[in-house]
């Protein structure tokens, strides 16, 4: 019988692949690498994966993994962020213990380094940016959110080692999603605690995420702090468009039997938490998982609302387009399951230079300034890992 890998093992090959991928869920469930290609799909659309998938070889119900870009601007220099799928060569399902494919040669060496972080560049213009369409919004009472993404270029003074910067990812971050996908030198790396949709079976599960505030300094601040949250109108008003949102469209999509909480419960990461409602229902017998991720996409926790108006906003006012940040990532399988999470706390890679992706839900009622310290946080998942990249242990 073949010896399963060690996680260290897994990724070292992880750092030696030319094309891998890794995706680790918070409750435990999920946990796989994949390394080498049996069949990629570039610059990926729904209806085109849709198509690629019924091409794939089906004997090990082998799964694909990828992302799809948030929108349709193209960010010209990449081979990654307009969107990419794989299925791997090999893939190592840890927690089931068992390895779909044949493994891979990996015959090169790494050299690892000491990297620092040599400059690190932020859009301070920001906040005088989201308040063109704070005014607007204040004007046009039908304009009701847009959520809006700013980028933090970060220089290195050496390539990531990519061992370490997954050992480190699996030790932090515990309440979110784990997702890093390698393709042509560039990588894409997530800590998101935002599920888009799951379907087992049949079964659906999506969440509305929504509505943010900092974590306190003990329990008692961190609780007070929750409760502020949970009362707070503006916050509670961003996210219950969400909510309704996406109610809206799994009615729409003839999901059965949906279950939305009246109240939303706080999902905590490090950093800051969040107002959080889970959703289930059940899958209609002719829909899919990539059909309710399309429709789904964007909800108005990355979009906003009116989408079309929200969308036109984005690419308007944010100076970059945002290739995978916030937009549907995860894993399927032949038989139809799978899920998709959203591509938030993340960051792409690639010769040096990291691009760190934050946003935050802009309404009439927010401030420019807290909304700029507010992504300042959810920046700070990308940013520890980076300085982790230092050998100090
Ligand atoms: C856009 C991001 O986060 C989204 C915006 C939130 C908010 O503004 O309250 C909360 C969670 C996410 O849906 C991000 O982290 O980049």
């Amino acid at each position: 019988m073949v010896k399963f890998l060690t996680e260290e093992e897994l990724q070292k090959t992880f750092a030696l692949a030319n094309d891998a991928v890794y995706f680790a869920t918070p409750d435990g469930q999920t946990k796989y690498y994949g390394f080498g290609k049996q069949a990629e799909l570039i610059g990926a659309s729904f209806a085109q994966v849709k198509t690629w998938l019924a091409t794939l070889k089906n004997d090990e119900n082998k799964p694909v993994f990828g992302g799809f870009a948030f929108d349709k601007q193209q960010i010209a220099d990449s081979k990654l962020m307009n969107g990419y799928f794989i299925q791997p060569a090999v893939v190592y399902d840890v927690i089931n213990h068992e390895m779909l494919g044949l493994p891979i040669d990996l015959v090169r060496q790494t050299t690892t380094f000491d990297t620092n972080v040599m400059q690190i560049t932020d859009e301070t213009d920001w906040p005088s940016r989201i308040q063109t369409a704070i005014d607007d919004m204040k004007q046009n009472k039908q304009h009701e959110k847009v959520v809006l993404g700013r980028q933090r270029q970060v220089t290195l003074s050496d390539p990531l080692d990519e061992q370490r910067l997954l050992s480190k990812l699996q030790n932090s971050q515990s309440t979110s999603y784990h997702f890093v996908l390698k393709h042509c030198g560039e990588l894409f790396v997530s800590a998101t605690p935002e599920r888009l949709v799951k379907v087992t079976g049949g079964q659906l599960s999506t969440a509305a995420v929504a509505g943010t505030i900092k974590r306190g300094a003990d329990s008692v601040s961190d609780q007070a702090l929750a409760d502020e949250l949970w009362h707070d109108s503006k916050n509670r008003v961003e996210h219950e468009t969400v909510v309704a949102e996406i109610k809206e469209r799994l009615q729409a999509a003839n999901v059965k039997s949906l279950q939305v909480p009246t109240e939303p419960q706080i999902l905590k990461t490090p950093q800051v938490q969040h107002l959080y409602t889970p959703i289930t229902g059940q899958l209609a017998s002719d829909s899919s998982l990539l059909e309710i991720a399309a429709e789904l996409h964007p909800t108005p926790a990355l979009g906003g609302k009116p989408r079309d108006w929200a969308l036109a906003e984005i690419a308007q006012i944010e100076k970059m387009p945002r290739g995978l940040f916030s937009g549907p990532i995860g894993m399927m399988t032949m038989d139809g399951d799978g899920e998709f999470i959203v591509g938030i706390r993340s960051m792409w890679y690639r010769k040096n230079l990291a691009t760190l992706f934050a946003g935050a839900g802009i309404l009439a009622a927010s401030d420019a300034q807290m909304e700029y310290q507010e992504t300042g946080l959810k920046l700070l998942p990308m940013m520890n890992l980076l300085k982790e990249q230092i050998n100090n242990d």
